[in-house]
C-alpha cells in the first residue's frame, strides 16, 4: 500500500488552534489540489480526533473527478477511513453518510455496542480490529490493502501522523505551509504524540510550489521504494 500524509499547517507547524477549532489554512488553489489527492486515492484517512474537531465529509469535491473515477470502474468517493480504537466515532457523523464507503479502524477495546451503533448509523461501514488497546495501524492497513485499498491519503491529525511515522508507514508526505501565525504550547502541529529522540525520519525533498498565499512542500520518506 502507498500511503500519502498531506496537511495544511501555520508557518509556526500548527494544524488549528489550542482549542483544535478548524483553521482555514489554504486557499482554494491547495484545496483543489487536495481533491485532485482525494480522486487518485482509494481512501482517505483521519484520527477519531479529526472527526470530533471538524466532523469531515472527505469526499471528492469537482463533480469531474467524481464522474472520472466512475468513468475508470471506481466508486465516486474513495473511501473514508477512521483510526478510532473505542469508536468514539459519533453516530451522525458525516463520515457515515452514504457518499462513499466507511473503514472504521479500531482496538479490541471498542464497546461492542459502541460498535453495534455506528453499524447501524452508516449504510456502508466495515469493522477493521487491530489492537488491544489502541489502533494498530500496520495491521489495519494489511486489512485494509486485502480488501483493495492500495493508495492511501491520511489528512491528520497530528496525533495520527505521527503514529503513521513511528511505524515507518509513510512513503510521500505534502505540507502546504500557510501565511499565518497560529501558536499556542497546546495547538495540534504536524507531528504530536510522544516524539522522536533517536532515528528521527528523514525525508528527501522533491518539490517546492507556490501556491495561494503560502507554499507546498513535496518529500518522498528516505529508503522508501
Ligand atoms: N490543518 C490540517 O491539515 C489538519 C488536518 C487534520 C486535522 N487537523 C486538526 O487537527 C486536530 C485533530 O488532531 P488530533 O491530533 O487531535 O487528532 P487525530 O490525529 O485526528 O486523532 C487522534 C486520535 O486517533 C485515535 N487513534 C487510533 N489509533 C491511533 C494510533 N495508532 N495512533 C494515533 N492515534 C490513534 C486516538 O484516539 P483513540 O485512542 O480513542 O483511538 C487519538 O487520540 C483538529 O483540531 C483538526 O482541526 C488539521
Ligand atoms: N488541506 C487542509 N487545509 C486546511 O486549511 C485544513 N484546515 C485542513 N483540514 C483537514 C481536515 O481533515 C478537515 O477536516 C478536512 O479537510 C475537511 O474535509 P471536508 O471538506 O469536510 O471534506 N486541510
Amino acid at each position: 500500500m502507498e500511503v500519502v500524509v498531506n496537511a495544511a499547517t501555520s508557518v509556526d507547524g500548527k494544524l488549528s488552534t489550542r482549542e483544535r477549532r478548524q483553521v482555514r489554512i489554504s486557499g482554494d488553489a491547495d484545496f483543489d489540489r487536495v481533491d485532485r489527492l482525494r480522486a487518485a486515492a482509494d481512501g482517505v484517512l483521519v484520527g477519531v480526533g479529526t472527526v470530533l474537531a471538524d466532523d469531515p465529509h472527505l469526499g471528492v469535491k469537482s463533480e469531474d473527478r467524481r464522474v472520472e473515477r466512475l468513468r475508470n470502474g471506481r466508486s465516486a468517493n474513495p473511501a473514508r477511513v477512521v483510526a478510532d480504537s473505542r469508536a468514539r466515532t459519533p453516530t451522525d457523523a458525516t463520515v457515515l453518510d452514504d457518499d462513499a464507503a466507511t473503514y472504521l479502524l479500531v482496538s479490541e477495546a471498542a464497546p461492542t455496542d459502541r460498535l453495534d451503533a455506528l453499524r447501524e448509523a452508516g449504510t456502508d461501514v466495515t469493522v477493521i480490529t487491530a489492537g488491544a488497546e489502541r489502533v494498530d495501524l500496520a495491521t489495519a492497513f494489511a486489512r485494509l490493502e486485502a480488501m483493495g485499498v492500495d493508495r492511501l491519503l491520511a489528512e491528520g491529525g497530528g496525533e495520527l501522523i505521527f503514529s503513521l511515522f513511528d511505524a515507518g508507514l509513510v512513503d510521500e508526505l505534502s505540507v502546504f505551509v500557510g501565511s499565518i501565525v497560529i501558536g499556542g504550547r497546546d495547538a495540534p502541529t504536524l507531528a504530536d504524540g510522544e516524539g522522536f529522540v533517536e532515528a528521527v525520519p528523514a525525508l528527501d525533498l522533491v518539490d517546492v510550489e507556490r501556491v495561494d498565499d503560502g507554499v507546498v512542500l513535496q518529500y518522498r520518506v528516505e529508503g522508501r521504494p
